[in-house]
């Protein structure tokens, strides 16, 4: 007999799950007993509910659909409200399912264990952080409400926010209808792209700038096919990093205003048609622009809306654009409108010597084995090792760009390797390897064996070069590279370039136990990137940004 359970996991399947991340609760148990029981998608625990929610966030935005964090009410869901705001933020399909008390102690009149306010606090804290929320207590309704939830994650690329009383996972439920894409108004997108490609035929230097809804919908493929027939060159904005790789466009690299590549920015700056698809148009990717862009002059396709100046398309998703676009142009290339931009120049040939290491050389060393052994997909965390990653390429990467949560970085590299299959390879640093790094002990149980590259410098670093004067940005000096052992992976301390370039060939070679790169960073060694960053934002007297 199908239950809610069974309706819910294969819905889920179907819209792309592969497994599901999670920490049970007595408010979750028998949902947990359900899922174990049923099989169809694996049930991942982790240690800490962050860690559930940054792996359930990376698996989504690694492999495609919905990613699943499964929690228990109260105490398990409010420790895992940063990773949905996260995800909110960064337009990532994360599905949270809670368990919450059964209907008969909800009206005991007693307090229950893990209630705040009301017994609907928690209901309410989500309204904040989801797109689309149902609570389903009842089997009639609840094959339609899980369909309308889960359609409204895919459809916006948003988290949603599914409760399960622990009184319902095992009550009998009927199928849950498939899902239903957007639809859209075909003559509104033919006006649309129409009145862009006569723009774009217009302007003198038009260049396409690529974002985070290209990836969340799948457009990849389209796009760079698109950016073919308009004989473009492509840019991605700081989150859309990695967008595009090995899709045989000419990448031109990543804008990055006053801290990136100087040509770029200024071909992007002094563009007269940049053509932003799926782009945020955020702090973090275009505050810290030498001369501001001025977006009435671009054209904007982002969460449904097409804005040209002072038009605005509403009500057509970047898919329906794109495909418009595509039946408007000859698939021959065109000739491009100007020579496109210098291919960026990332750093290489580490030199295997005593120099104490910086943070670009771990960037060469990762740019070396990658045009040896082949692109690995990247995890990044906030912090230099994120600006790093800039430096490292072409190469897929997830990381929390623009909401910037620190945290992010290894339980999303465990929650790629889970959804994709693929190694990682992460990048965090101290500080906040000391909030989830940890959840490295489960990587053998799981059988996960990511490689982890520890910026350890021995603080806040990113803050300090905000405000150097502040004394609280110490965090002494932890030995991450012994603490590995312990929790089930091996650990090497690097401090020359030679010992970077000997530990990550011997980290390659070990399969089936995580390998830590502990890499010991003298405080105020910055990369190229984030040092170009800090004093662009000096230079434009911005209030700071971490
Ligand atoms: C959950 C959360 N709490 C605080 C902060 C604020 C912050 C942004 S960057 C940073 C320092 C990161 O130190 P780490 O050692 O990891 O990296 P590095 O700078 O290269 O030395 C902090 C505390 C954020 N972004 N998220
Ligand atoms: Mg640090």
């Amino acid at each position: 007999m199908d239950t809610i359970t069974s309706q819910l996991l294969q819905a889920l399947k179907a819209r792309g799950a592969t497994e599901i991340f999670g920490i049970p609760g007595d408010f979750a148990l028998p949902l947990f007993r359900e899922i174990e029981r049923d099989g169809r998608l694996p049930l991942r625990t982790l240690s800490h509910e962050p860690g559930v929610g940054f792996a359930a966030d990376g698996a989504a935005r690694a492999r495609g659909g919905l990613g699943v964090a499964a929690v228990t009410y109260g105490a398990g869901a409010f420790n895992l409200v940063n990773t949905v705001a996260g995800a909110f933020a960064e337009r990532v399909p994360l599905v949270v399912l809670s368990g919450a008390p059964a209907a008969h102690e909800a009206g005991s009149g007693l307090l229950l264990h893990h209630q705040v306010k009301s017994l609907d606090s928690q209901w309410r804290l989500f309204e904040e952080v989801t797109a689309a929320r149902a609570r389903l207590d009842d089997p009639e309704r609840a094959p339609a409400e899980i369909a309308r939830v889960l359609d409204v994650a895919l459809q916006q690329s948003r988290p949603v926010y599914l409760e399960i009383p622990r009184d319902c996972p095992a009550l009998p439920c009927g199928p849950v209808p498939a899902f239903q894409p957007k639809a859209w108004d075909a003559e509104r997108a033919a006006a649309c792209a129409d009145e862009l490609l006569a723009r774009l035929r217009a302007a003198k230097d038009p260049l396409l700038v690529v974002g985070v809804e290209v990836r969340r919908f799948g457009l990849e493929a389209r796009v760079a096919e698109l950016a073919r027939r308009l004989a473009l060159p492509v840019v991605t904005t700081f989150m859309g990093r990695g967008l595009l790789v090995g899709q045989g466009v000419p990448l031109a690299g990543t804008y990055l205003g006053l801290a990136g590549d100087p040509d770029l920015s200024a071909r992007v700056e002094g563009s007269d048609a940049l053509l932003l698809l799926g782009a945020i148009v955020s702090d973090t990717n275009f505050a810290v622009s030498a001369k501001r862009i001025d977006f009435r002059h671009a054209i904007h396709a982002y969460d449904d809306a097409v804005h040209m100046g002072h038009a605005v398309y509403p009500g057509l998703p970047l898919a329906a654009l794109v495909e418009a676009l595509l039946a408007r142009l000859d698939p021959q290339a065109q000739k491009p409108v100007a020579p496109p931009p210098a291919p960026p120049r990332y750093p290489r040939d580490l030199a295997w010597d005593e120099q104490p290491v910086q943070p670009q050389d771990v960037a060469a060393a990762l740019n070396d084995l990658m045009a040896e052994q082949g692109p690995m997909p990247l995890a990044s965390d906030v912090g230099d090792c994120l600006f790093t990653a800039m430096e490292v390429g072409p190469a897929s990467l997830i990381a929390p760009g623009y909401y910037a949560t620190m945290g992010y970085g290894v339980p999303a590299g465990l929650g790629l390797q889970a959804a994709t299959g693929e190694r990682p390879i992460i990048l965090v640093g101290d500080g906040a390897f000391q909030m989830t790094g940890w959840e490295l002990g489960n990587a053998r149980r799981l059988g996960l064996d990511p490689i982890v590259i520890v910026f350890n410098n021995g603080g806040w670093e990113m803050l300090r070069t905000f405000m150097p004067e502040g004394g609280f940005h110490d965090l002494g000096q932890w030995d991450f590279a012994h603490m590995a052992a312990g929790m089930g992976g091996e650990g090497q301390v690097v401090r020359t370039r030679s010992e970077l370039a000997a530990a990550l060939a011997h980290a390659v070679a070990r399969r089936g136990s995580f390998q830590l790169l502990d890499v010991r960073l003298a405080p105020g060694q910055l990369s190229p990137t984030l040092a170009r960053f800090v004093k662009a934002v000096k230079r434009l007297s911005m209030p700071v940004a971490a």
